[in-house]
Formats: structure tokens, sequence, C-alpha cells
């Protein structure tokens, strides 16, 4: 069922209910607000306590993911006491982190360590927390996503490897998640190379042996180092400094990395060649890749086939990026001579492992970042990761969400603001029944570089648009994918405008496309809804309506309408609002044609009852209007 917009006087209201802030006919409050496209979720039936409490959190967006506190808050009885404060941020860690990190954590949050939980225990348990902190021993599956029921709103992976968290999932839900990329570079580099050297010198075995109470100097002749050439598979962090060390050690260093610059090989005196020509020419091949889909098994049966014969592999990497069954017939095949390995496929590897149990195998149970050093640098890299994330703040380490330099993010900070209310501005001037599929947005700015990061704004448009009708929460994580799941296309333009401003932007315009609207004059000749504002000394403000130009700051509840312009139409509208007890904040009347046609927006501090809304709709002068909730 449609809803009847407020939008023409001919279209009075005539409901005695309570007043809604999309719709305020309130005649049905079933209909539709908005629908989007045939293949996206369908949003017409969406009950309107949750619309209605959407309107009215009235977040202010300067920070970008919704804070602990601020949810907790939002989920609670609002407390008028200042005394009493609101409750810390909850804090799971499921694995052992180190003490400075820990200490970090408790003097922001309530932190509670749980080690070796059941995936179904932490399933359990996750709904309570505002962040989970892990190594690579905890599955974030999906599962526990889905449990966390929207309370999760970060996870910090305290290391670098993120094949243990279902990002997907994660940015589908909303859920930021962040890690410790630095801080065990150099632990894991040194790992690679104590297992490099290691095994080209039978180390762990001659241990063994001779503690078995053997003594095998012909067994366990080795190879040297010096002089052969070593293939570092991923020139990033660790595999450079595996790189420089290798160096160090007189061997002569190839890489390959489809990604690395070919600078910082060359600064290390290493050169960037192709996978076949590395694998074809190592005599010792190092992996220092991520695990991907693309990564995964990615040395098999065949790529062993075209290796040296007797090559030794080193992987510190992850056990995935081997297919492990293939590694031992390769091994029996004598391919490959020796294999040293951190990672497995599956940790801890089954007992009887046939790898692990191979004679030419080295094993370490994944311990490449188990230094203390290491382990206390992590800590606190990711410690402070969680809690700016908890704040609000963007993190320089998220790995699913753009990372905003601070410097970017406080010239942005009031635009964002701004943003989120156009969107929920535009979208309730859309004509109930009509679903938004396509929102241009025009950034007009005096700065001619075109590199402008726009995802910021973009996704607090998004958030304003989608949020008040939708039981989505929306942050900078989840915004585009919740466009798209939606069916709601964004295209943004820049223009470049003559303004002294030294702010990055001048104004944004967010034009609605084939859709009615219930205002129309929102609506531009190309039938667009259009509306613009501005910045102004840090509050945000609507500063067009359609062709119209208006002047109001962006707060609390906004009445638009146009009127016949002629004397006391002031006098009667304030009239109106005084007789029910409603201030007006602000007000701005702007004259098309003189005695002809005016479009006024008030500001009012409280919400009209439908009444009060029903008798200014009543006024014969007031041709439309419409009750905006901001
Ligand atoms: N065993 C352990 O305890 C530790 C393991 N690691 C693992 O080491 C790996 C690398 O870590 P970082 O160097 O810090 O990461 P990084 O991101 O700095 O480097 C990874 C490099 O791999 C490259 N790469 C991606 N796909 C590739 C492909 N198909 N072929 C070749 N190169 C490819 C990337 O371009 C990048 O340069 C990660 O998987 C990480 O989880 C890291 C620390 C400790
Ligand atoms: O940082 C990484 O990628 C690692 O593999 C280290 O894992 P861990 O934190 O020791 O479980």
């Amino acid at each position: 069922m449609a809803a009847t917009p407020i939008s023409s006087a001919a279209n009075k209201l005539t409901d005695q209910s309570p007043p809604l802030p999309l719709h305020a006919t309130a005649a049905r409050p079933s209909a539709a607000i908005l629908s989007f496209s045939n293949s996206s979720i369908s949003i017409q039936k969406l009950a309107i306590s949750a619309t209605s409490r959407n309107l009215s959190s009235r977040s202010s967006v300067v920070s970008v993911l919704k804070t602990a506190r601020e949810s907790e808050q939002a989920s609670q009885p609002r407390n008028s006491d200042p005394e009493v404060k609101s409750p810390k941020p909850t804090i799971l860690v499921s694995e052992k982190l180190g003490g400075a990190g820990l200490d970090l954590l408790r003097s922001y949050g309530d932190v509670e360590c749980l080690y070796n939980l059941s995936p179904e225990d932490l399933c359990a348990k996750i709904g309570e927390f505002d962040a989970l902190i892990v190594r690579s021993g905890t599955k974030v599956t999906r599962q526990v996503f889905e449990a966390a029921k929207g309370k999760l709103k970060v996870v910090g992976r305290a290391g670098v490897g993120i094949d243990n968290v279902d990002l997907q999932a994660a940015t589908e839900l909303g859920c930021l998640v962040v890690n410790a990329p630095t801080a065990n570079t150099i632990a894991a580099a040194e790992h690679g190379i104590a297992l490099l050297a290691g095994m080209a010198r039978n180390v762990a075995q001659s241990d063994a042996s001779m503690k078995a109470g053997q003594w095998q100097r012909n067994k366990y002749v080795g190879v040297s180092l010096v002089g052969k050439t070593l293939a570092i598979m991923g020139f990033g962090k660790v595999g450079s400094e595996v790189a420089r060390r290798a160096k160090g050690l007189g061997m002569h260093v190839i890489a390959h990395d489809p990604y690395a610059p070919a600078d910082r090989a060359r600064a290390l005196g290493v050169e960037l060649v192709s996978f076949d020509q590395a694998l074809s020419t190592a005599d010792f091949v190092s992996l220092h890749m991520p695990l991907t889909p693309t990564t995964d098994k990615l040395f098999n049966d065949a790529t062993f086939a075209k290796m040296k014969k007797g090559v030794r592999i080193i992987n510190v990497a992850r056990g995935g990026v081997i297919d492990e069954d293939a590694l031992v017939r390769a091994l029996d095949a004598g391919i490959v001579a020796q294999a040293a390995l951190d990672v497995f496929t599956k940790e801890p590897p089954s007992k009887d492992s046939k790898l692990v149990q191979h004679e030419n195998v080295t094993v370490t149970p994944h311990l490449g970042a188990s230094t203390k050093e290491a382990q206390e640098g992590v800590a606190v890299e990711i410690a402070e990761a969680v809690v700016g994330a908890l704040r609000g703040e963007l993190s320089a380490t998220a790995v699913n969400a753009p990372m905003v330099p601070p410097e970017v993010l406080s010239e942005l900070a009031p635009y964002v603001n701004l943003a989120e209310k156009l969107g929920r501005l535009g979208v309730q001037l859309v004509a109930g029944g009509c679903g938004i599929q396509s929102v241009k947005v025009v950034y007009g700015s005096s700065r001619a570089s075109d590199n402008m990061d726009t995802r910021l704004l973009r996704s607090m448009i998004v958030k304003g648009i989608i949020e008040p009708i939708s039981d989505a929460h929306i942050n900078l994580v989840n915004a585009d994918f919740i466009a798209k799941q939606k069916g709601l296309r964004i295209s943004e333009e820049k223009l470049l405008v003559d303004s002294s401003s030294e702010s990055p932007i001048d104004s944004i315009q967010v034009q609605i496309s084939n859709v009615g609207s219930k205002f129309e004059s929102a609506l531009l000749d190309n039938g667009n809804i259009s509306i613009e504002g501005r910045v102004k000394d840090g509050v945000p403000h609507l500063t067009r309506v359609g062709a119209f130009s208006v002047d109001v700051s962006l707060e609390g509840n906004l009445i638009l309408y146009r009127q016949v312009d002629q004397p006391g139409m002031i006098g009667t509208v304030g009239t109106i609002l005084g007789e029910s007890n409603v201030n007006v904040s602000f007000m701005s009347v702007s004259r098309t044609v003189t005695r002809v046609k005016a479009i006024v927006a008030i500001g009012v501090d409280e919400a009209p009852n439908k009444e009060t809304l029903k008798k200014i709709g009543e006024v014969p002068a007031i041709e439309e209007f419409v009750f905006l909730d901001l």
C-alpha cells in the first residue's frame, strides 16, 4: 500500500494517530516508505517502530563507526544524572596477548581473557562483547559475526594474517577488522632464516638423533648457503627482511611478487622475476605471501614439477599455500630434498601427518611471531588499533575499511555530518511507494586535485538514506556493500567551483533520480529530487532545495513549505506552532517571485504533533509542505 504524502495542499492530514516522522499522514502505518529495485531486499514492510527508532536516534556521526559507548547508551534508558558514567566497552581476548597490550586495553574497557574457547562457546559468548582480539588460533567465522547480533564492533587480529577471519561476513555485518601488521615482521623473518639454516645443516634431525643416543656425522652432512639462489615468493614486509638477511649470508636472492615495487627490490639487490623463473632457478624457495583464494595450494604437483630437483622449501607464511599431499609426493620423489615448515593447513596438524613425520621435514608449531619482543609489540599495536576503533576513530590498520589519514579525516569531519543529514533529508522527500535506485552526489570544491577520497562522505550519504528506512546499521565498513545489496547506485561527480574557501569541499549536492517527491518544489527540471548543503562555522546547513535557495542549519526537525508570498504568513504558522508549545529555532524565507511564491524552512525544537501539522497543511496559502526529522 502506498503512503499518502503530505506533499500537496489537496492532500490534507486526516488521521488522529501519533505523528510519524517519515510520512506525516500515518494513516497507514505499514505503508511503503521506499523500496529498492526488484532484485534488492524489499523494505516496504518495515515496521514503523524501526523507522521511528532510527530516525529519533540522532547520532552525531562525527565518528564514522558507531562507538561502543554510543551503542551502549542507545540500548539503555537515558540517564539524566551526569555522575552516572556509561558502561565501559567489553573486550574479549581469546588468545594469549602480551601484558602491555592487555594493560592498555584494561585502561579503556572491561577485558575478559578466555582462551581455548570451542567454536560453540565463542558463538555463545560473543554477543556480550564490543571487541574481540584473536591470534591465528581463533576462527572468526560468519557464525561468530552472526551470533554477535550487531554488538561486535571490531575484531583485532594480533598479528598479520587475517585468513582466520571471515572478512566478507565482517564487512556485510559492519564489523571493522584491524590487524597488527608490523610488530612481528622481524620475528617472522628471523624464524625463516633459522629454519633455512637449520634445515641446510640438519640441526633438528641430528639433535633428535643424538638425544636418541646416536652419533651420525656422515648421515647429517648438510649443504652450504653461500652462493646458492634463494627465491622469495611474496616480497612484502617479511619477505624483504628475509632477503636482506639472506644477502648477508652470501646468497643470491631473487623474488617473485606481482605487486612489489621494483625500486624496493633494487635497493636490496634483489632481482624480481616471474613465478616460473623463480621456481626453475632456485635452490631454496621461501614462502611469504598471504593465504588468499589465489594463493591457496599455489604450490602443488604442477608447481613442484617446475622446481629444480633437490630444491629446499621454507614456509613461514601459511600452510594453505602448499598442497601438503603434493609436497609429501615431491619429497618422496626427491624433487624436494627438504622442507622446513612453521605453518600447516590444519593447525595443529594430525599427530600422524605424513608431512610432519617425514624425515626430511623440519617443523615448528607456528612460532614465527613468537618472540617476547614481537608479542609485546603486537599486543600494543593491536590494543591501540582496537581502542581507537572503539572510540570511533578510523584505524590506520583497518583491513576491511579505507584507511583515511588523520589529516584528511580532520578536514572532512564536518562534511561527514552534512553528508549523513543530506541523505536523511533526501530520503524523506521521496514520495511514498517510490523506490530509490540511483543517487548522484556532486561535490563542489575549489581544489583542483581530483584524487579526493570521497568514500567517507559517500558512506555517510548511504547511511542517511538507508538507515531511516531499514534495520541496517551502516558505517564506513559496510556502506558500499549494503548500497549494492539494496540495488542503490551512487554516482559521484566533482565540480570545480570558484571559492576562496580553505576547506576541501564547498558544497555537497544529493540528487535522487527517477522518483516522485512528496515536496514537489524539491524537484529539478530533470525530475530529480535535489538538495544541497554546506558547512558554515562547523555546522551543516541546507542551502538549496530543488531550484530554491534556503539557509537553515540541519539540526532537529524541519518544516518545509511552499506558500503564496503574502503578509502575515509567518505569524499564522508561528501561532499554530506556539499553540502546541513547539519552539521555533530558526526560519528562512526564499522568495521566487514577490507576492507570488516563497519557500519557507522552519526549524523546530520539538516534533509537532499530527494535529499541529494538519493545521499547518490547512492554511489556505500553503500549497505544499513536508515535515522532516533530521
Ligand atoms: N609464521 C608466522 O608466525 C607468521 C606468518 N606471517 C605470514 O607471512 C605472510 C606475509 O606477511 P607480511 O610480509 O607481513 O605481509 P605483506 O603483506 O607485507 O607481504 C605479503 C606479500 O605477498 C605478496 N603477494 C600476494 N599475492 C602473491 C602471489 N600470488 N605471489 C607472490 N606474492 C604475492 C604481496 O604483494 C605482498 O607484497 C602472511 O601470510 C602472514 O600471515 C607473518 C608473520 C608471522
Ligand atoms: O601474524 C601472523 O600472520 C602470524 O601468523 C602469527 O600468528 P600468531 O599470532 O603467532 O598466532
